[in-house]
């Protein structure tokens, strides 16, 4: 086996064409520190278990799907407690923010990053940074103990508060040596871990014994959305020619729309970003929406907001505003193809149509999570502990394959996670709408042609 390339992208080769995306550690810029037996061993609920650590040489395999003589591909470095630590418990101050947008799950994840740090390291000094990444340098924090956090999964939101924007690094790098922290756990979406990568990098080479850990936000949550859509469904079904039309989020990527497509099956249409479409003339929006309300007398569409955001821009003036994250502010999509849908027929006059729309993005954001999503948020914790506590850095938590991993944030941000419309997912939810693919024969081919986006965080 061998290293290549620099030390920021820890590339290793073995054989068959066995390539490992590692994450940093902690000694590839401090030599020699000192290593001590995971307490873990001594824990009787862990001490039962016949090989509770991961050996050190345990990787997850990004490809499940092989071929005989296929190269072995890419993988991460499995998640899990280590034999040897780097840390003593009297030794760590860690804290936790979460920022972005609200997702269910973040106190969850919240907790159990506390009770796993406190039950399983025994480590008692935790802070809460308030309000996001502003929260380093321009707040107090919160001492957080599992008494503290004992029942905050019940709740939506996030007991520390989030913000966007605010991203100083330097201000944020002094106030975590400045406070003596050497643990810092990051909890948000893609521009999180784009901040968090960039902290990392600031304390690397600060030469600062800090381990970086980031917890990606999901929402796998989709009860809400089911709702929603049967709301929409309700409305639609009950007047002549209805239509409902449910926006969803997803700036980049259509995941939620489409499983909550899969998962309704109420659903007529599904529109995402990665999918263009268009309105007029044969095979487009119009065309369908006209023969579905003849053939049912109703219909369903989901649509993602950052889907035909190049239709909005052509006949809305683009706004070209940003958040204070800096992620472009987009037109409100849905309102915008309902009105699209309701001036199209009105000009028809041969269809009366009554459309009802529906966005439910706060409160899908802001319940709190459900049981097996705890399970989930608690193997995301525990795993992103486990990876601090043995050196681990710069690496974000999360499912390769049914397996935790740790992820160097170079990987997670090099490429937003998208929805391969190429791929057979896509292909159920257009057989279980019967919708068209809005797609030409020469515009099918490129999209065939092009690489296909490798999911690894779920
Ligand atoms: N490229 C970047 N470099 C440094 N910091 C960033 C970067 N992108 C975003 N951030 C910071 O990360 C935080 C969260 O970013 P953002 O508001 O985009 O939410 P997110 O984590 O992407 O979650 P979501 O989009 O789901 O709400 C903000 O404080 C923002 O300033
Ligand atoms: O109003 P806010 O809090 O900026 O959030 C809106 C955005 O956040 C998201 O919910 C992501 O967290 C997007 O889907 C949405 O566009
Ligand atoms: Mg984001």
């Amino acid at each position: 086996m061998g290293h290549s390339g620099n030390l920021q992208l820890k590339v290793v080769n073995g054989d068959a064409g066995y390539v490992l995306e590692d994450v940093p550690h902690l000694t590839d810029y401090i030599p020699d520190l000192p290593t001590y037996p995971n307490p873990l061993q001594f824990n009787a609920a862990y001490s039962v278990v016949k090989q509770y650590f991961v050996n050190v040489d345990d990787t997850v395999s990004q490809k499940i799907v092989v071929h005989k003589d296929s190269p072995r591909g890419t993988h991460f470095r499995r998640a899990g407690p280590r034999q040897k630590v780097y840390f003593v418990s009297d030794e760590v101050h860690a804290c936790i923010v979460t920022c972005g947008g609200l997702c269910p799950g973040l106190n969850t994840v919240i907790r159990e990053i506390v009770c796993g740090l406190y039950h399983m390291y025994g480590v008692s000094k935790i802070l809460g940074i308030d309000g996001g990444y502003r929260g380093f340098y321009s707040k107090n924090t919160i001492n957080l103990t599992p008494k503290v956090v004992n029942d905050i999964h019940k709740r939506g939101g996030t007991i520390l508060g989030t913000s966007r924007g605010g991203h100083d690094t330097s201000k944020i790098v002094d106030s975590i040596q400045d406070r003596g922290i050497n643990q810092v756990y990051i909890i948000g979406g893609d521009g999180t871990q784009k901040g968090a990568a960039v902290i990392y990098e600031e304390i690397r080479q600060r030469g600062l014994k800090v381990a970086v850990a980031g917890i990606p936000k999901t929402i796998d949550n989709d009860i809400p959305a089911q709702r929603a859509i049967n709301a929409a469904h309700v409305e639609a079904e009950s007047i002549e020619n209805g239509i409902g039309v449910v926006k969803l989020m997803g700036r980049y990527c259509g995941f939620i729309a489409m499983y909550a497509t899969l998962g309704s099956r109420d659903v007529d249409c599904c529109l995402i970003p990665e999918s263009p479409f268009y309105l007029e003339g044969e095979g487009g929006l119009y065309e369908f929406i006209e023969k579905r309300l003849k053939e049912n007398g109703h219909m369903v569409i989901v649509i993602a907001e950052g889907a035909g955001q190049d239709l909005l821009a052509e006949s809305l003036q683009s706004m070209n505003q940003q958040d204070a994250s800096g992620n472009k502010l987009l037109q409100d999509v849905g309102l915008w193809i309902s009105h699209k849908i309701k001036d199209h027929f009105a000009r028809l006059h041969k269809m009366a149509i009554n459309l009802k729309y529906i966005d439910p993005t706060y409160m899908i954001r802001a319940i709190p999570s459900n049981a097996s999503d705890n399970v989930y948020c608690t193997l995301l914790a525990q795993s992103a502990v486990h990876g601090a506590v043995a050196g681990y850095t710069g690496f974000t938590v999360g499912p390769v394959n049914g397996r935790h991993a740790y992820i160097p944030f170079n990987r997670i941000n090099e490429r937003q996670n998208q929805v391969v419309i190429t791929d057979r997912m896509w292909a159920r939810v257009l057989s279980s709408t019967n919708q068209p693919s809005f797609l030409s024969a020469n515009e099918l081919a490129k999209f065939k042609r092009e690489k296909p986006s490798c999911p690894v965080v779920g």
